[in-house]
């Protein structure tokens, strides 16, 4: 099957530093993949690289082909188009996403109507309400009329991030990019949230980057992991492998770490 997305010994440098170096690694349509690492290990440039939204002061060299179309020297409009419908990011904060001065529901809504724009669909206002209460109701969010109607700041953390899940999810993504987002909320959310994520995928058939620095976050969600020390790729294979029997050394500390915190909390991944 034609890959998704296809990485291909992408480095990622500023004058001064080399901060991912030869990294590869694809994704097909509807395959799940962890990028895995300790903070600062290049995760985050990475997902910002595959859309073309490294700062100006950060050069890619390599290749990134995404649904198509080379990314690496790829003019804005070509960006601009692949953002979304291609892959569509969730990030660790949701107010990164968000406008804290427009309503919830204006801002689903903003997403909706270009996305219906950009099929040629008719994009009338009755139009976009129905599908951002529906995308509301998919994140799992209750009562969606009242809440369309709030401003950011007046949700929980939680539910801020399944706004911005629903935002996502609004661009119909042939890919997801999920950046730590989990990261920023409390245990119990995390694990809704994380749950949410595993449904929408699955049931949309989308593919899917999950980026953590923790294995067993990722463990239950993907079908393949990807572990980046430094900027490089120290190891990757299916899920199960990776944890039964990670064969690199830091891979093996990230487990043996995973597991001694698990087994502290009385819970086994
Ligand atoms: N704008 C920037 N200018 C210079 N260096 C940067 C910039 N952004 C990130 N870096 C450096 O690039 C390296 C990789 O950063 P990146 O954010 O991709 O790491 P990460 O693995 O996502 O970590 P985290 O989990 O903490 O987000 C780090 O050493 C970081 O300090």
């Amino acid at each position: 099957m034609t890959a998704l997305l296809t990485v291909d010994r992408l480095s990622i440098a500023t004058q001064a530093r080399q901060l991912v170096r030869n990294l590869s690694f694809s994704i097909a349509p509807g395959e799940r993949l962890g990028l895995i690492g300790e903070s600062g290990s290049g995760k985050s440039l990475t997902s910002l690289a595959l859309i073309g939204l490294l700062p100006e002061t950060m050069a890619a060299t390599g290749s990134i082909r995404l649904d198509g179309t080379e990314v690496i020297g790829a003019g804005e409009r070509q960006l601009v188009a692949l953002r979304g419908p291609a892959a569509a990011t969730i990030f660790q904060e949701p107010l990164t996403a968000l406008d804290p001065l427009m309503r919830v529901g204006r801002q689903v809504g903003e997403v909706v109507r270009r996305r219906l724009r950009h099929e040629g669909l008719p994009s009338s206002a009755p139009a976009v309400q129905t599908r951002v209460l529906e995308l509301l109701s998919r994140v799992a969010l209750p009562d969606p009329e009242r809440l369309a109607r709030v401003y950011p700041h007046e949700m929980s953390g939680g539910q801020r991030q399944r706004v911005a899940i629903a935002m996502a999810l609004a661009w119909r993504p042939k890919l997801l990019v999920a950046d730590e987002p989990t990261t920023a909320l409390d245990v119990t959310t995390q694990a809704e949230i994380l749950a949410l994520i595993g449904q929408l995928v699955r049931e949309d058939n989308m593919a899917l980057l999950f980026i953590s620095h923790d294995i067993p976050v990722v463990a239950g969600t993907v079908d393949r992991v990807a572990v980046l020390r430094q900027g490089e790729l120290v190891e990757a294979g299916p899920v199960s492998d990776v944890l039964q029997a990670p064969a690199d050394p830091y891979t093996r500390s990230l487990v043996a770490a995973a597991r001694t915190f698990d087994t502290a909390l009385g819970r086994l991944f």
